[in-house]
């Protein structure tokens, strides 16, 4: 499926402004970004149940909906699975399922049996939706938006209304069963988390526009701009001012190919990327080479999070606060000094 250039106004104000993707059979494309940038209004538009002011749909290079031309709703070939999954609450598991289905009965039994057998829920075929647990509901309605092989699914924060230790489970059974249907999946998601576990592909949304598409990894680790770097993580940022391709800071150089001199940058980077050595009784850090200059801080707070400790340093060049993340346990004292270095080639340079 291809959209083309998508407008959409609410009140005057582009809600969604000039979005073109493209997403493939048997792929996760995920579409990312803060609460309110448009994401769940572009899906809407895709579905057919919202209306664009310019822009076109296609599938299979066949239009399916432009501002003149309109293929209804229920004629797309689309699944859809939102947030608020709603089962019929009157109907069993099984009519659930066969909800959308057409044919002969047997063929339609065969049908609802393959998927609830595929989502594991078999055994309920002939419950009903209050006597399943939440993960469950949410299982038969992947099976009911799945029933009739839709080419595309639409999915809207599916996994939102599920605690954490279910939905990790879910996602990976989901993902892999979506696989096996080999249908193009859409997914709106605000959580990077959940887009780097799904996706094949993110199209990182702001304010109305796509503003980076990719890889996990290379949106990850390329990333367009500051606010990309943040939405995946905590960041670190340090100023200064080119000269020579070069930006001048208290850990040294960094390059900054062809940005003007006197250009004032930022250099961001996240806390992982920050290595500590520490101040063996006055003698400072081992030199480190590759790494540029070490600068000297002082620990301000460390906390544990569990997987990894979190420790804010303040730095003696500005009072700056930097914060480092270290793998396990490590929790020196308030007013320890270290020496910070910054992995070179995990830093980004922004104009400012
Ligand atoms: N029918 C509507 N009328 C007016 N404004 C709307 C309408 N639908 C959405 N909006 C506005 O458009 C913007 C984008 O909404 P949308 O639901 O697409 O965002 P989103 O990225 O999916 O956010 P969330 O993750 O919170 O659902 C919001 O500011 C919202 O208030």
């Amino acid at each position: 499926m291809e959209i083309r250039n998508l407008v959409c106004t609410f009140g005057g104000r582009k809600v969604v402004d000039d979005v073109s993707l493209r997403i493939r059979a048997g792929q996760v494309t995920c579409l990312l970004g803060p609460s309110g940038c448009g994401k769940s209004t572009t899906l809407r538009m895709i579905a057919g149940i919202e209306m664009q002011d310019s822009g076109e749909i296609y599938v299979d290079g066949k239009l399916i909906c432009d501002t003149v031309f309109r293929v209804p709703p229920e004629r797309r070939e689309i699944g859809l699975m939102f947030q608020d999954f709603a089962l019929f609450p009157h109907l069993s598991v099984a009519d659930n399922v066969a909800f959308g289905l057409k044919g002969p009965k047997e063929k339609k039994r065969a049908r609802v049996e393959e998927l609830l057998a595929k989502v594991d829920l078999l055994r309920y075929i002939d419950g009903y939706p209050h006597q399943l647990s939440g993960g469950e509901q949410q299982r038969v309605a992947l099976a009911r938006a799945l029933a009739p092989r839709p080419r595309i699914m639409l999915m809207d924060e599916p996994f939102s209304g599920l605690d954490n230790r279910l939905r990790d489970g879910i996602r990976d059974e989901t993902l892999a069963i979506l696989k096996e249907e080999d249908a193009a999946v859409l997914l709106v998601t605000h959580e990077p988390e959940e887009a780097m576990r799904m996706a094949d592909e993110i199209a990182l949304m702001r304010r109305g526009r796509i503003v980076q598409q990719g890889a996990p990894y290379n949106v990850y680790t390329r990333p367009v701009d500051k606010a990309a770097v943040s939405f995946f993580s905590d960041i670190n940022v340090l100023r200064a001012e080119v000269n020579g391709a070069l930006a001048q800071t208290p850990f040294g150089q960094f390059l900054a190919p062809g940005v003007p001199d006197g250009t004032k940058v930022e250099i961001v980077f996240r806390p992982q990327h920050l290595k500590l050595d520490f101040d063996r009784g006055g003698k400072g850090p081992m030199p480190t080479p590759s790494d540029g200059v070490a600068a000297r801080g002082v620990v301000e707070r460390a906390r544990f999070l569990g997987n990894e400790s979190l420790v804010e340093f303040r730095m003696d060049h500005d009072g700056s606060i930097l914060k480092a993340t270290v793998p396990n346990v490590f929790m020196p004292q308030q007013g320890r000094v270290m020496w910070l270095t910054i992995r070179r080639d995990r830093c980004f340079v922004f104009p400012a």
